[in-house]
């Protein structure tokens, strides 16, 4: 099995971190005898994760899971496809999938499902027909065909096991290149631009109110600790400019602290936070 040392750049979007060995299983039997250490940590585009310079455990990578096969109705998927590649195979075969999520970075289809990935009033569990995953529990490929434990940014995945592959359903569009045109705008108009290194929103929103517009109204946008900050365009994303793991995480407890003195209210994390 291919093994690499990947530095947290390559790995994550917001490149916090030290290097790390991965792991790339290339059929369900490698990633069987992964599954079985407990210590492992699964790895998509790393667009939602933050890691911990001092981690001392392993990362699997599911890239080498790049089956696609497009029917009528539904295309099934690896869960190492990139949403950017399902993005292109959309405009090309022109049907209407994620278009409400074109504008991440680097996420995965396994990514994606794990966080039941969602934007602009639209989830992935919207379109989920069935989840194929490696079981922690049995070791065994499952499928999953009930969606009701999946929520907003939530789903039983990463903690029932690995998702090998998801079968969503798809319908004919003639204008998915412009819906994913207008998605992109709409994102750069309120979130910070695509070459910036952040891990997409930092907190939930917390019920009824927004993350960013508490952290903005607590005058936190701009607000730095060493080489992270709050963004300027959007208060819910932190970026980093070359900062630590440490400082990151002052600058989470800092947010925090401000939102509940001034509203009251408690924030929780969004962003994957690994120690
Ligand atoms: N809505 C938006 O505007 C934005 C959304 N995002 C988020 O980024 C994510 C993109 O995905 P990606 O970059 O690939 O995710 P990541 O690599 O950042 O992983 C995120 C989570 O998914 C888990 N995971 C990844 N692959 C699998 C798999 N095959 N099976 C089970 N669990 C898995 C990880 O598990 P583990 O804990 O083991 O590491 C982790 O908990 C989306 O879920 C989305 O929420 C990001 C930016 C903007
Ligand atoms: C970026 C992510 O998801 C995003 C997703 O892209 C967008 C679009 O649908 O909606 C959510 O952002 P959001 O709730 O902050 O949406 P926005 O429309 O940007 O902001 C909500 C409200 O807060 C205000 N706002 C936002 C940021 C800020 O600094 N100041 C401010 O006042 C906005 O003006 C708006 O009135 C998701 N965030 C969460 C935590 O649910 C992600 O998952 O990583």
């Amino acid at each position: 099995m291919e093994v690499r040392e990947l530095s947290a750049k390559e790995l994550t979007t917001i490149g916090i971190g030290s290097s790390y060995p991965v792991y790339f299983p290339e059929n369900l039997e490698e990633l069987k005898s992964l599954l079985r250490n407990e210590d492992i940590f699964i790895i998509g585009g790393g667009s939602n994760t933050v890691l911990s310079e001092k981690l001392n455990r392993k990362f699997v990578s599911l890239r080498k899971f790049r089956n696609i096969l497009l029917e009528e109705d539904r295309i099934t998927v690896g869960a190492g496809v990139k949403l950017s590649e399902l993005l292109a195979l959309q405009i090309q075969k022109k049907f209407s999938l994620f278009e409400f999520l074109a504008g991440i970075p680097k996420a995965t289809v396994g990514g994606l499902v794990a966080q039941n990935a969602g934007a602009f009033g639209h989830e992935i569990k919207d379109r989920l027909v069935e989840v194929k995953f490696l079981s922690r529990e049995t070791l065994e490929v499952e499928v999953l065909r009930d969606f009701s434990e999946f929520g907003y940014r939530k789903s039983p995945f990463p903690e029932l096991g690995a998702v090998v592959e998801a079968t969503f359903k798809i319908f004919h569009s003639q204008k998915v290149k412009e819906e994913m045109k207008k998605f992109v705008s709409l994102r750069l108009e309120k979130q910070p631009p695509f070459y910036l290194r952040t891990a997409g929103s930092t907190f939930k929103n917390p019920p009824g109110d927004s993350a960013g517009r508490l952290l903005d109204l607590a005058g936190l946008k701009g607000f730095s600790v060493g080489g992270v900050k709050f963004s300027e365009f959007h208060a819910n994303f932190i970026v980093n400019e070359g900062g630590s793991f440490s400082e990151f995480l002052e600058l989470v407890e800092m947010g925090r602290k401000k939102v509940k003195e001034k509203f009251g209210v408690d924030l929780e994390l969004e962003v994957r936070v690994i120690t």
